[in-house]
């Protein structure tokens, strides 16, 4: 089986920009449900709908991987989905590492998704020594003592850090040390890494926070609407345009000109 050492993700070198990168596990999954329900072909208006993509982009996208579709008839969903996959590197398998098995490093080597998308978690790793040797979602966990042996017997490219943020730059020096050269990071923290070496960085609390500025941003679009309305600029204005102007510019204001909102902060 091959590993992921000596195979450099081969998007960047064939010039995909990106922010097609980025959209591309978007369609795939857009893509893996329609086959899961055997739908043969979809337009691209139907897809970049499921993937929260505009369409004009999505072609775009498709035309950087050589898939233009057949007019009148679509994208065939079969082909699509092997040929993103194969752009993202998904259809060889790829060893991980999870580092910190607390309550986020456990949750995160039970997820099933990992598997079903070609990421064989190979280790769990953790500087408990009383968490050593015991099953977590039927793994034993190694001491991280080991750490450096495991990457190299495994062939690990990919470390995932859920570490308190006070440790997660020395456990990710460790990791590049010993090969891996891409790392998710959970922890609270932002990590230097050498050239060569790519870091995500996954936070959930500032996910909360872009919401909460949405939230607050409504509340104020609704306190203005109230106090228009009070103050009788929409009773004074043409009828049918005052009360209906208002929710139809909210609703286009929400979101971006391409209506996508990015789910992961790049590190
Ligand atoms: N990104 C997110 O959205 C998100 C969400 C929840 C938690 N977190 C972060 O994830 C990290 C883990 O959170 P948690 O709730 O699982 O914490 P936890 O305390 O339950 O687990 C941390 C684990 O790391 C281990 N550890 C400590 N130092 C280590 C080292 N040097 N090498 C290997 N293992 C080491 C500990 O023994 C422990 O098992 C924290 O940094 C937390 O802030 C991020």
């Amino acid at each position: 089986m091959a590993t992921g050492r000596t195979h450099r993700p081969a998007t960047r070198s064939r010039g995909i920009p990106e922010a097609t990168v980025a959209r591309l596990p978007l369609y795939l999954r857009a893509l893996t449900a329609l086959s899961e329900r055997s739908v043969p072909t979809v337009s691209s208006e139907e897809l970049a709908a499921a993937a929260g993509v505009n369409s004009a982009k999505l072609r775009k996208d498709f035309s950087y991987l050589g898939s233009y579709g057949t007019r009148g008839v679509g994208y065939d969903v079969e082909y699509l989905v092997y040929q993103i996959s194969r752009e993202l590197g998904l259809t060889q398998d790829w060893p991980v590492v999870i580092v910190g098995i607390g309550n986020l490093g456990a949750a995160l080597a039970g997820y099933g998704g990992f598997a079903s998308r070609g990421f064989r978690v190979a280790a769990l790793i953790d500087a408990d020594p009383a968490m050593t040797g015991r099953p977590v979602a039927g793994i034993p966990v190694q001491h991280s003592d080991d750490l450096e042996k495991i990457i190299s017997e495994d062939g690990v490219s990919i470390g995932v850090i859920a570490t308190p943020a006070g440790v997660a730059q020395q456990v990710c020096d460790r990791l590049v040390a010993a090969g891996v050269t891409s790392i998710l990071n959970f922890a609270p923290t932002v990590l230097s890494v050498p050239d060569g070496v790519d870091v995500r960085k996954v936070d959930l609390s500032i996910e909360l926070q872009i919401l909460a500025f949405h939230e607050q941003r409504k509340a104020g679009e609704e306190a203005e609407a109230e106090a228009e309305a009070a103050a009788g600029v929409v009773a004074a204005s043409a009828p049918g345009v005052g009360a209906a102007a208002t929710p139809g510019r909210k609703g286009t204001d929400r979101k971006g000109p391409d209506g996508d909102v990015p789910a992961v902060m790049p590190a």
